[in-house]
């Protein structure tokens, strides 16, 4: 007793300390968010749902609804004009659509990709997941070592090269169908492509067989996986930081009321912290560690090819190792580097691509006088040839044309974002530097300013006597980070 009373006594004025360090380190970072919302208040946009949460319970709210976040990007592109902010926070996200600025920032290699999101990808619930690979890389240096290296896997002249696996599996896709449709039952098409893109995928970035139309197999199920928990896993940036604040909170019992005027449940736990979502995470986590271990095999087998001198192509997985370090004893780092490329290219390299084919084929469905013209055009171009040429490829003009106006109303990799460090003025905006700029082309492809009739579904938009629409269409994203396997997907996805 007597020992707890002196406990008591010695550590009353500590917690008393403590507690009084809590609620002035809360009242800071209170007064931090006010200031950063008085300094970027001036840039129209919707109001906050919460001084805290800014305008994420919006999103959130949209997302347990089953809903798609991205309308409400455009409703509010509608609303509020070319340049609005949204806050969640201490951040402030601009979101732009206005073309001058998105070809200002996009086309300069000067505004690194936004911290918030790339950063986070660098791993999923602690696994490591992208790392330092091509698309999260945000040091310009770094990157543009890596992009010198992988361009020749994508150059015109490899391209051609990978025809005669282009057309195998195009061809195994239509035996398929084929049998399919003999057995006068569905075809589940978004299965079917997945499938053979990432057959395709495998065969010419890693040169492994994986005949995903006959054989099963846990890859399409873990990227499916690491995709979802991408999303979950970026959304919970908001509250890990959030939590922070909340603990304080609870510490020191501030009334529920101060901390948000929202409908949100501000004590809700990051999802990953709730116990309820284990399984999931560890699902998630489970599949970033199939993909590694997947590519470690993968690259230690071509290693020790190329070190017994057999001939190995030059495809994705030989540039990838190139762009490790280029010593004997590559450092646990080298080889972890690697991997996030090995993660990137199976990853962007295949559900885009499965996406867009899928939304072709929705819209082929209910538009049938386009696929007549795309039949006829096909049929007289390619004819009764088995095999596409490169060459016949340039023919399929308005093929082309409706797989560009696919990615306009549905485009699969939805935007891109920059960190901008400097004031900048956007159309006529002053924005004090040190925000973060999105640039959405689901919004800028739905736009009436833009595309007349938006919504509808007609290839003729890109005709080529049509003007160009400028930097206002872009599911490749532009200028130097712009994507790099463009002319592979659009090559693999005509065959
Ligand atoms: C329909 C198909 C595709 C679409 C719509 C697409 C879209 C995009 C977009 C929007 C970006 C920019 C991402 C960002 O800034 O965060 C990007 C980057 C990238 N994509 Fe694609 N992509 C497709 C297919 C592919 C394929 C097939 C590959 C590889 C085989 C690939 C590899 C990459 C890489 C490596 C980057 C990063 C480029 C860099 O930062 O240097 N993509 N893609």
């Amino acid at each position: 007793m007597a020992v707890f009373s002196v406990f008591l006594t010695l550590a009353t004025p500590a917690l008393t300390f403590f507690f009084f360090l809590l609620i002035v380190a809360f009242l800071a970072y209170c007064l931090y968010v006010r200031h950063i919302h008085m300094k970027y208040d001036h840039i129209p946009g919707p109001p906050r749902d919460s001084f805290l949460l800014g305008h994420s319970p919006s999103f959130l709210r949209i997302m347990k609804n089953g809903g798609v976040v991205h309308d409400k990007f455009l409703e509010w592109a509608e609303k509020y004009g070319p340049v609005y902010r949204i806050n969640g926070l201490h951040y402030v996200v601009v979101c732009v659509s206005s073309p001058e600025a998105t070809k200002e920032i996009l086309m300069s290699p000067k505004y690194p990709k936004d911290k918030f999101v790339y950063k986070k990808l660098f791993s999923l619930f602690g696994q490591r997941f992208l790392g330092n690979g091509l698309v999260t890389a945000r040091d310009h240096e770094k990157w543009y070592k890596q992009r010198r290296i992988m361009d020749p896997a994508f150059s015109s002249v490899y391209l051609r090269g990978l025809m005669g696996t282009f057309n195998e599996r195009a061809e195994k896709l239509m035996d398929k169908l084929a049998d399919v449709a003999d057995s006068k039952k569905e075809a589940n098409m978004l299965h079917l492509v997945n499938c053979v893109t990432l057959d395709v995928i495998a065969k010419v970035a890693f040169g492994v067989d994986l005949d995903l139309l006959k054989n099963s197999s846990p890859f399409p199920k873990a990227i499916e996986t690491c995709l979802k928990g991408m999303v979950t896993y970026v959304r919970d940036i908001f509250f890990e930081v959030l939590l922070q604040c909340l603990l304080l909170c609870m510490l020191i019992c501030l009334p529920r009321t101060l901390l948000s005027e929202c409908h949100a449940k501000p004590f809700s736990l990051p999802f990953q912290y709730n116990p309820k979502n284990r399984g999931y995470v560890n699902e998630v986590r489970e599949a970033c560690r199939l993909l590694r271990t997947t590519g470690a095999k993968w690259i230690g087998e071509r290693k020790t090819a190329m070190q017994n001198g057999d001939e190995v192509p030059k495809d994705i997985l030989t540039q990838i190792i190139k762009t490790a370090s280029q010593e004997e004893n590559m450092t646990e780092e080298d080889e972890e580097f690697m991997l996030d490329n090995f993660v990137t290219f199976f990853i962007a390299g295949q559900e885009t691509t499965a996406n867009q084919l899928a939304f072709c084929i929705m819209e082929l469905g209910r538009h049938p006088e386009i696929l007549e013209k795309v039949k006829k055009e096909v049929d007289d171009v390619i004819g009764m040839k088995c095999d596409i040429s490169y060459d016949d490829l340039g023919e399929l003009v308005y093929l082309s044309q409706v797989l560009k106006e696919t990615l306009r109303i549905y485009p699969t990799a939805v935007g891109t974002s920059r960190d901008v460090a400097e004031d900048m003025v956007i159309d006529g905006i002053h924005i004090p530097g040190g925000f973060s700029v999105f640039f959405n082309s689901y919004v800028s492809g739905r736009m009436e300013r833009f595309f007349k009739d938006p919504l509808r579904f007609d290839p003729d938009r890109f005709h080529p006597d049509a003007p160009k629409p400028y930097y206002c269409y872009y599911p490749f994203a532009l200028g130097p980070r712009s994507c790099l396997g463009q002319n592979f997907a659009q090559v693999r996805m005509t065959v």
